[in-house]
C-alpha cells in the first residue's frame, strides 16, 4: 500500500550530502517495511564509508561561513524550519507511522514534540552569553566567548525518529555547528522527510547532511574522523560504550542518551486514579517503545490489588492494531525480533513465579504484536526487573516500606527516569531526592518536554539535551586575555 501524502516529494530515499540528494555509490538499496504488516514502504540507498567521508567533508567545507552569521540569522533559519515542520506535520505524521508503526496519533504528537526543539533552540541561539570578569593585574581584561564545536555526528534511533533528530540538529545548528546525520535503518524516512523541509528553509548546503545504510562502517568513518569533534547518540547503552570508546582516539565531546530501566512507585497515600492514569501513558506510549517508559511497578501492599485491578481494567480498553487505524492506541513492536525478545521476557518471568494477570487483545498481525501483558508476584530474580523491556509488558512488584521501595528503585545500572505517586510533602521530598535517575516525575506518568533538561545519570548517559542546558553540549567556552593595558 503506498503512502498517500499530500507532498508526495517529501517521501526522499538517498543521503543529503552537500546540498543534493544522492543514490549510494554502489548502487545498492534497502527496503524501508511497515511493521504493522511487513509491507514494504520505500527502498532506501545504501551508503558506506565513502559517502560518509563525503558527508563529513561537506560540513568541514560549510562550518566557517555557518560560524560567521549572526546568532539572529542562525536562528531565522531554525524558525523557518519549524514552520514548515508544522506545515507539513500531517504527512510528517504519516510517513513516521508507516516506517515506525505507532499509533497516527502518536506520531503527530512526536512531530509537534520535535518541532518544539527546533523553536527552542532558535529562540536560545539569540541567548548564547560570554563573560566579563575582574582581572587579577591592571595591565590585563578578560573576557569569555562561546563557540560552537565544530561538526558533530548524530546518531539516532527507531523509536522517535523524527524528535531524536529535531532534539540533536535544532541545538547545534543554533551554537553555530554542522552535522552529518545517521538514522535507525529501521526509520530512515522520517529523517530524510525533515532534511528536505531543512533545504526547503534555506539552511545552506552542507550544514546539515545525511547517510544511512552500513552502520557499522558509517559509525567507524564518523567515530575515526579528526574532522568530527563531537558525537551525540541515542540509543542502547550496549552501542553507547562502544562509541564512547571509538571516540576517545580523536577526543570528541560525547552527548549520551542510552538506556533505562524506570522504576514506576505506588505508595498507599497515591491517588489510585491518578497513578493508574500516569501508568497506561507511561508504560504504553510507543507500545513500550520508549528509554523513559516505566520498566518495573513497585505498589506499596496497602493499594496493591487495588492498583493491580484498576490497572488491568485500563489495559483492556487499549485496541491494538495498525497504527494508521485512528481507533487503535497500541502499534506492533518495531520488528519481528524485538517482539520476540519481550516474549522471552516474559516467558522468563512466568518460569520463575510470575503470574501473567492480563494477556491483553490477541493480535492477529503476529509476528510484530505483543498483547499489553500484566505480570504479577514478579521478584528481582527475574530480567524484567532487570533489563529494558521495551515493551507493552507492566511487571508489579510488591514492597512494604518506603525505604525498601527507594532502595529496590536504584537496584540498577540504569538511571534515566523514575516515577512516583504520592501525596505526602515530606515523602515526596524524601523520595524525589533519594532516587538515582536524571528525570523523576512525581504524580505524573509523561515529563518530556523541549523546556525541561532531558538526560540520565550512570549508565543511561551522559549531558543534557533541550532546556537551558541544552546548548552547552554544543559549545566551548573561550578565554580572551588582552594584556598591555598599562602601556
Ligand atoms: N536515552 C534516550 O533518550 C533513548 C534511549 N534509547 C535506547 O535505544 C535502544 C533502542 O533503540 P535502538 O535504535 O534499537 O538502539 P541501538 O543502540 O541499536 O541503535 C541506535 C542507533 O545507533 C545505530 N548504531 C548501532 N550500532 C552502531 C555502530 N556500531 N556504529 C554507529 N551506529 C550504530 C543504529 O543504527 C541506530 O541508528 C533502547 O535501549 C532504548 O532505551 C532509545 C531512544 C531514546
Ligand atoms: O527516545 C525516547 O525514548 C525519547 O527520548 C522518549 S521522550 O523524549 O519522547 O520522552
Amino acid at each position: 500500500m503506498s503512502l498517500k501524502l499530500t507532498d508526495p516529494s517529501l517521501l526522499k530515499t538517498q543521503a543529503y550530502i552537500d546540498g543534493h540528494w544522492t543514490n549510494a555509490d554502489s548502487g545498492q538499496t534497502y527496503a524501508v517495511e511497515n511493521p504493522a504488516n511487513g509491507t514494504e514502504v520505500a527502498v532506501v540507498s545504501f551508503c558506506g564509508r565513502d559517502e560518509t567521508g563525503r558527508a563529513i567533508e561537506a560540513a568541514h567545507c560549510a562550518l566557517r561561513d555557518w560560524q560567521a552569521l549572526t546568532a539572529k540569522a542562525r536562528s531565522a533559519h531554525l524558525e523557518a524550519w519549524h514552520d514548515l515542520m508544522i506545515a507539513h506535520q500531517d504527512d510528517l505524521a504519516k510517513i513516521l507511522t508507516a516506517e515506525q508503526g505507532k499509533p497516527l496519533a502518536e506520531a503527530q504528537g512526536e512531530i509537534l514534540y520535535g518541532a518544539s526543539y527546533i523553536k527552542w533552540f532558535a529562540e536560545e541561539a539569540k541567548r548564547i552569553y560570554g563573560d566579563t570578569m575582574p582581572s587579577p593585574s591592571p595591565d590585563k581584561r578578560f573576557v569569555t566567548i562561546k563557540q560552537g564545536v565544530g561538526v558533530v555526528a548524530c546518531i539516532t534511533p527507531w523509536n522517535f525518529p523524527n524528535a531524536m533528530l529535531a532534539r540533536k540538529i535544532a541545538p547545534a545548528l543554533a551554537a553555530g555547528c554542522t552535522v552529518v546525520c545517521k538514522p535507525a535503518n529501521q526509520t530512515p524516512l522520517s529523517a530524510f522527510a525533515m532534511v528536505e523541509l531543512a533545504d526547503r528553509a534555506g539552511i545552506p548546503a552542507g550544514v546539515i547532511n545525511i547517510v544511512s545504510g552500513e552502520t557499522v562502517a558509517i559509525g567507524a568513518v564518523l567515530t575515526a574522523s579528526l574532522l568530527v569533534r563531537k558525537l551525540t547518540f541515542t540509543g542502547s547503552t550496549a552501542v553507547g560504550k562502544r562509541l564512547m570508546s571509538d571516540c576517545a582516539a580523536t577526543m570528541k565531546r560525547l552527548s549520551m542518551e542510552l538506556g533505562g530501566n524506570a522504576p514506576f512507585i505506588v505508595f498507599d497515600d497515591a491517588d489510585i486514579d491518578a497513578a493508574v492514569s500516569g501508568a497506561m501513558v507511561s508504560k504504553f506510549r510507543n507500545a513500550g517503545q520508549t528509554c523513559v517508559c516505566a520498566n518495573r511497578f513497585l505498589v506499596q501492599a496497602g493499594v496493591y490489588d487495588q492498583f493491580v485491578a484498576a490497572l488491568s481494567a485500563a489495559m483492556a480498553q487499549l485496541k491494538m492494531g495498525s497504527g494508521d487505524d485512528p481507533s487503535v492506541t497500541i502499534g506492533p513492536l518495531i520488528d519481528g525480533k524485538a517482539a520476540d525478545n519481550v516474549r522471552a521476557l516474559i516467558l522468563d518471568a512466568t518460569d520463575h513465579g510470575a503470574t501473567q494477570v492480563n494477556t491483553g487483545v490477541k493480535a492477529e498481525f503476529a509476528p510484530t504484536y505483543v498483547a499489553p501483558t500484566l505480570l504479577t508476584d514478579v521478584t528481582s530474580k527475574m530480567r524484567v526487573f532487570r533489563e529494558e523491556i521495551f515493551g507493552p509488558v507492566a511487571p508489579i512488584i510488591r514492597f512494604d516500606t518506603e525505604a525498601e521501595a527507594i532502595a529496590m528503585a536504584n537496584d540498577t545500572e540504569f538511571g534515566l527516569a523514575a516515577y512516583f505517586y504520592s501525596r505526602d510533602i515530606g515523602r515526596v521530598w524524601r523520595v524525589g531526592e533519594g532516587l538515582e535517575f536524571g528525570m523523576v516525575g512525581i504524580n505524573t506518568g509523561a515529563m518530556s518536554n523541549e523546556m525541561a533538561p532531558f538526560g540520565g545519570v550512570k549508565e543511561s548517559g551522559q549531558g543534557r539535551e533541550g532546556s537551558k542546558y541544552g546548548l552547552d553540549d554544543y559549545l566551548e567556552i573561550k578565554s580572551l586575555c588582552m594584556g598591555g593595558l598599562d602601556q
